[in-house]
């Protein structure tokens, strides 16, 4: 049971418009969506939110603010709330406390309380305060029992300053650590390349560095996050429906350089087999990487097909850190080769243990 000692989180009630009708393709009892926006200090998260709240998307939106101390209010009182465009329908701070530890409870009844609103809300953005590791907040929003089928986790935006960000890179060129920043690309599921006004030389290098940590990552460049909001909303990075997807990134995976590689860093790897696989064999599989850690690897994320033995279904992998999930999404076409492609993002990663524990798993 989580301390009940904690403030609860304040919800703001803003002054209402007229409400919208759900968009196209979406149900009163359909999960709300979540985006969880990450970066450093200073990269332009709030920048983004402003952005997203005054555009004209036709969505409600609600914010949930993740502040420490002293710096409640602050926050709140720079975003502009729906500006010319949806209005912010409520807004709720996550006091005293980093998200992934002290303020869980907050947090799951921050989304409870959003989601039993009357009126639909039809996106939730979550700001975090420079989260190094997204991982446990993840495991809340996507597998908390009190939230089940409420809301469900989109994607994980990661924005990036992209003239500090070359100066990390630099000032960590020479040593055996990386960058902070790489934690958070290892994680995005959108890296948005903020600031691009302020560097001048080429951004092709950037993109390749960031592809070089997560080869999965879809890298957005923009001047003060004004972003395509396709790229933001519907993103489905953790549901079952976006396997074809998967299939083109790890295509482009393949074509990332592997000198773009540093050695203990973050990496991306892909496993590829052919045989049918057994469930149980790739569920104790991925037991012993990511619970019992029998390897000097450390895994991250993992994104992948199966082909299990005895089914028609494409079943999809996602895990994050040591939270893990397996489903049937879809039936194989008839044209498609069944196949098993997973990849794994994490560091010191390395690909003749992966295969070759894999291998194990078939049937
Ligand atoms: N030149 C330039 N400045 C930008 C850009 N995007 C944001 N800024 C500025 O960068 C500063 C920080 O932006 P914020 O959006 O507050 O960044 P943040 O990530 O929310 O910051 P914290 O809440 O402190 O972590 C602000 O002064 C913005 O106006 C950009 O693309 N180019």
């Amino acid at each position: 049971m989580e301390d009940d000692d904690e403030c609860p989180p304040l919800a703001v009630e803003l002054p209402r418009e007229t409400p919208s009708p759900p968009p196209a393709g979406t149900s009163s009892d359909s999960p709300v969506g979540v985006t969880v926006i990450t970066g450093y200090l200073g990269a332009g998260k709030s920048t983004l939110v402003n952005y997203i709240l005054s555009a004209q998307h036709g969505k409600k939106i609600a914010v949930i603010l993740n502040e420490f101390g002293e710096e409640i209010g602050v926050e709140r009182a720079m975003i502009n709330e729906g500006q010319g465009g949806t209005l912010v329908e409520e807004w709720v701070e996550l006091a005293n406390g980093c998200v992934c530890c002290t303020v869980k409870h907050s947090l799951v009844q921050a989304l409870e309380q959003l989601v039993q609103r009357k009126e639909r809300i039809d996106h939730i953005l979550l700001e975090t305060t420079g989260l190094a590791d997204p991982a446990p907040l993840v495991s809340i929003l996507w597998l908390d029992d009190q939230l089940e089928s409420s809301i469900r986790l989109d994607s994980i935006i990661t924005v990036i300053d992209a003239k500090n960000f070359r100066l990390q890179i630099d000032e960590h060129k020479n040593s055996s650590s990386f960058p902070e920043a790489f934690h958070q690309i290892a994680f995005a599921d959108v890296v948005i390349l903020n600031k691009i006004d302020l560097v001048e030389d080429s951004l092709e290098d950037l993109e390749r560095q960031i592809h070089g940590v997560n080869a999965l990552v879809t890298v957005v460049r923009s001047v003060r996050c004004q972003v395509d909001l396709n790229k933001v909303f519907d993103q489905q990075a953790y549901g079952s429906k976006n396997s074809s997807q998967l299939q083109e990134l790890l295509e482009y995976s393949k074509s990332v350089p592997p000198n773009l590689r540093h050695d203990n860093s973050i990496s991306t790897l892909c496993i590829c087999e052919q045989d049918p696989v057994s469930l149980a064999k790739v569920e104790s599989w991925l037991e012993d990487l990511l619970w019992e850690r029998k390897s000097d690897m450390d895994i991250y994320r993992c994104k992948g097909i199966l082909h299990v033995h005895n089914s028609d279904q494409v079943h999809t992998l996602q895990a994050v850190r040591e939270v893990y999930e397996v489903l049937p999404a879809r039936e194989w076409s008839k044209t498609e080769s069944r196949t098993n492609k997973i990849v794994v993002i994490g560091r010191n990663l390395d690909i003749n243990i992966l295969q070759d524990s894999f291998s194990h798993c078939k049937h």
